[in-house]
């Protein structure tokens, strides 16, 4: 319930969040060290964009559980390191959206008309018209790379302005973009048809330098650039060679790859430079939005376990719908009874589902299944979160398949474990809403509840055996709750679960080893 609060997130958000229990610290400028120093009494830290959410402040963050972003981009938290610990990322997509799209419009124009130069001439008292010939935007060609929640608004408005609208996006369908009087066209062809362009996409391995020597070879003479997104995403060095060439008519940047930006950095001295200190989102209405947002989420997730904004969790989210608990129960059994019942490592894990309704669910069971098969396996912490980064850090290779359906099971859960040729399985369904059952390991039909202290052992199919091991249960003085038995095709090979009351010895155990036929008797806790 302790929220450490930086950056100067509007009040709000502190006020939310005291009113529904939390104990809140804010500390609007917080160096890295006293970061450091601090975050491991937090089991939230809620930021914007200058307070560096680094891996190693992660690992510090031993009690956090959730890193709050108030605006949209997460690129100054490391998602990775947050996924690994379990922490739920989240962020408050469209809350400052409007203001972003405005401050990229009036950027736009400002760079078009040099504005603010012309402002700063006047008021050095100099009157000089000639100086500051600008351009039209009217009947002028707009590339939008990023056509999410802000470039479609920054579409919206210039197209007011006469500019004809083009995006690239690898996300966006064409139908989408049409009905939105855009053309999504390959990105070569935004940078040779565009008279202005306009970076709206986050900061990923996909568009770190995306805008650079040899795409502004590709772009128009005198072509103007505007960056509202992030910093990194334009070449800062290859830009001021552009602007100084000529080939870039003009730049309006409101981001850059270090921030606060360097007073040397080259694209201050430009005249043809215009530049805010990353205020695209700084509006009263946008930081109400974003902090009053961030608040309620964390107070749903609180209250409700909703996951709202939440980057990193698809998987939690998904485990929220009504009717797919049980069967993450029964994956995480089916996980713990496969990680008891062999002592082999896995080099491979395949998941598979069958049955329509847990189509959708494939992940969330996967993660489920692992999640149970991890626990027993090793010491570290897992949830929904963090369990594909440790299977992977494990070395296990993970497979996730999906039937439609199978000929016996409405919906069945089955998971292989394989190491080179050794591979072992285990199957199981729910019956009605939660009654959880284990019905099929390896080649036998097995029906138990996986529920509490569980025998299980192959044994040959021969007359005797189950005589003598409840003869040795009787002798440790142990209830039997209920037994199933399956034998192989052949009828040469059986397998027993004995469900018992009760602890049992690691010396009834060896004695069970003992019965004659009896072998792999293992001893499940569930
Ligand atoms: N300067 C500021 O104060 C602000 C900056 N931002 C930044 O603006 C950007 C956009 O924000 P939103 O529209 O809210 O995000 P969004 O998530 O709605 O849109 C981002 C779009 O970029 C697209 N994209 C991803 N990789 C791409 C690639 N390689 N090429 C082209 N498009 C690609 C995605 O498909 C998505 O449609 C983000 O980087 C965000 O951090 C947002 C708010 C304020
Ligand atoms: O929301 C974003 O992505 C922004 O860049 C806004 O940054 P800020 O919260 O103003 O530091």
């Amino acid at each position: 319930m302790k929220v450490l609060i930086t950056d100067g997130v509007d009040p709000q958000c502190a006020q939310i969040l005291k009113q529904n229990g939390f104990e809140v610290t804010e500390i609007p400028k917080i160096s890295k060290e006293e970061l450091k120093e601090i975050i491991g009494n937090f089991d939230k830290l809620i930021v914007r964009s200058a307070t560096k959410v680094t891996a190693e402040i992660i690992e510090l963050g031993k009690k956090l559980k959730l890193i709050g972003r108030a605006g949209a981009g997460v690129d100054n938290i490391d998602i990775e390191a947050a996924t690994r610990n379990g922490i739920i990322v989240m962020n408050t997509p469209g809350g400052n959206t409007i203001s972003a799209a405005e401050h990229t419009c009036g950027m736009m124009l400002a760079a078009a008309r040099q504005i603010p130069q012309a402002t700063a001439e006047l008021k050095n008292g100099k009157w000089d018209k000639k100086k500051f010939m600008g351009v039209e935007l009217d009947g002028k060609t707009l590339s939008i790379i990023g056509l999410g929640k802000i470039g479609r608004e920054v579409a919206f408005r210039m197209q007011a302005f006469g500019m004809k609208t083009i995006a690239y996006d690898p996300m966006i369908p064409d139908e989408y973009a049409a009905h939105l009087n855009i053309a999504l066209l390959p990105l070569h062809e935004n940078f040779k048809q565009a008279d202005f362009i306009t970076i709206h996409s986050s900061l990923n391995e996909s568009t770190r330098n995306l805008i650079a020597n040899d795409t502004f070879a590709l772009m128009k003479q005198g072509v103007i650039i505007v960056n509202c997104a992030r910093g990194g995403i334009i070449n800062e060095a290859d830009l001021a060679e552009a602007i100084a060439s000529g080939k870039v008519g003009a730049a309006a940047l409101d981001v850059f790859e270090t921030e606060p930006v360097q007073q040397d950095n080259p694209l201050l001295k430009l005249e043809r430079v215009v530049a805010t200190p990353h205020i695209a989102a700084s509006t009263n209405e946008a930081q109400v939005k974003v902090a009053v947002q961030i608040a309620e989420q964390i107070v749903e997730w609180k209250q409700k376990g909703k996951l709202e904004g939440a980057v990193n969790a698809s998987a939690v989210e998904l485990a929220q719908t009504p009717g797919v608990r049980s069967y993450l129960a029964l994956a995480e059994k089916l996980g713990a009874t496969l990680a008891q019942l062999t002592a082999i490592q896995a080099n491979k894990i395949v998941v598979t589902t069958s049955g329509e309704f847990l189509q959708k669910f494939s992940e969330v069971i996967t993660a489920a299944a692992l999640k149970g098969f991890l626990d027993i396996r090793q010491t570290k912490d897992t949830n929904y979160i963090n369990v594909f980064t440790m299977a992977k850090e494990t070395g296990i290779t993970l497979e996730q398949k999906f039937e439609k359906e199978n000929p016996d099971y409405t919906n069945l859960i089955r998971i292989e474990l394989e190491n080179g040729a050794t591979k072992r399985m285990i199957g199981g369904t729910v019956f009605g809403d939660k009654e959880l059952r284990i019905v099929m390991i390896d080649r036998f039909i097995v029906e138990f509840k996986p529920e509490g202290t569980i025998i299980i052992y192959n044994n040959i199919d021969q007359p005797g055996v189950i005589a003598q091991v409840t003869q040795l249960l009787l002798l440790h003085n142990l209830n039997v709750a209920s037994i199933a038995l399956s034998r192989d095709e052949e009828k040469k090979l059986a397998i027993t679960a004995i469900v018992v009351d009760g602890g049992v010895t690691t010396t009834l155990l060896d004695e069970i080893s003992t019965v004659n036929g009896v072998s792999d008797s293992t001893l499940l806790s569930l």
